[in-house]
């Protein structure tokens, strides 16, 4: 999906909403344990009940990972049934030697259907660029991560700027901002400003509202360009909003009230 298709999509559907398909088997509702496949069948039902309200989904690879070939085969039904007006963004945080990197982003926007993966910069230049070969797809590099553990290296001095100033910065020279953008944390508001700044023209996916109690209202008014320049995912707030048979009844309640106030600031 392009740059322009992505904001002709938030536009025309007035939502920047991504519905973060963190399932967790322990927490989806008992009712669809029976099911062939149950953690497809919860995501079928997830996605049904909320693909109008919001733009994309994001798979966090290691839920589905984690369960071994038939998480691996939910997650190849997933990304297949997410209707293609849809950015399906693969969150598996990746990165290695270049040869290795390149294996990752074949097994992500050729075996995987994805437009997008999350990329962790941490080991430089040749670990992000195989992904950015791909000219068509998009690299998603993590820039300032929600979690406290940012403190520990993004949030330090890296000579005369923070260590995330720098990331921002550099990788911004590896690829345009058609095909790169990056992970900056709704808990992080106070940076944002300071982001937007460095990084005028990007695209930020916006984990941590929601479960981690990140503001909507700041981040959009503080980070929001001209394309609008924000994807802001949400998972568990919204899939896990009830563990009963109405679980995608209120998943749809919850996406829509996210909708309508991304509309007012739109
Ligand atoms: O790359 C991410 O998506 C990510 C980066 C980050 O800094 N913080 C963060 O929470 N995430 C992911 O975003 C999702 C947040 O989930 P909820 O807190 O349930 O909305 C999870 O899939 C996290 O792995």
């Amino acid at each position: 999906m392009t740059r322009q298709q992505l904001v002709e999509q938030i536009r025309t559907k007035k939502t920047y909403l991504i519905v973060g398909l963190d399932t967790d088997i322990t927490k989806i509702p008992k009712h669809l344990l029976s099911a062939p496949d149950p953690v497809f069948e919860f995501n079928r039902q997830i996605i049904d009940a909320t693909k109008d309200h919001c733009v994309g989904y994001k798979i966090n690879t290691a839920f589905y990972e984690a369960l071994g070939k038939p998480g691996w085969e939910a997650m190849e039904k997933t990304a297949a049934y997410i209707p293609a007006t849809h950015f399906k963004i693969a969150d598996a945080k990746r990165g290695d030697i270049g040869n290795t990197s390149s294996q990752y982003a074949k097994a992500f926007f050729d075996a995987l259907p994805f437009d997008a993966i999350t990329v962790a910069p941490y080991m430089g230049a040749d670990s992000v660029l195989p992904f950015l070969e791909y000219k068509d797809k998009w690299t998603i590099v993590l820039g300032l991560t929600s979690n406290t553990g940012a403190r520990d290296f993004e949030l330090q001095k890296a000579g005369e700027e923070l260590l995330y100033e720098k990331v921002l910065r550099t990788a911004a020279q590896w690829g345009t901002a058609e095909q790169l953008m990056f992970v900056v944390g709704a808990t992080q508001a106070s940076e944002f400003t300071n982001i937007r700044a460095i990084t005028p023209h990007h695209f930020y996916l916006v984990p941590g509202v929601g479960a981690q109690g990140g503001s909507l209202k700041e981040i959009s008014e503080k980070a929001m360009n001209k394309d609008v320049g924000l994807l802001v995912n949400a998972s568990r707030a919204i899939i896990y909003a009830s563990g009963n048979e109405d679980f995608a009844a209120k998943a749809k309640q919850i996406a829509s009230d996210y909708q309508q106030e991304m509309a007012e600031y739109l």
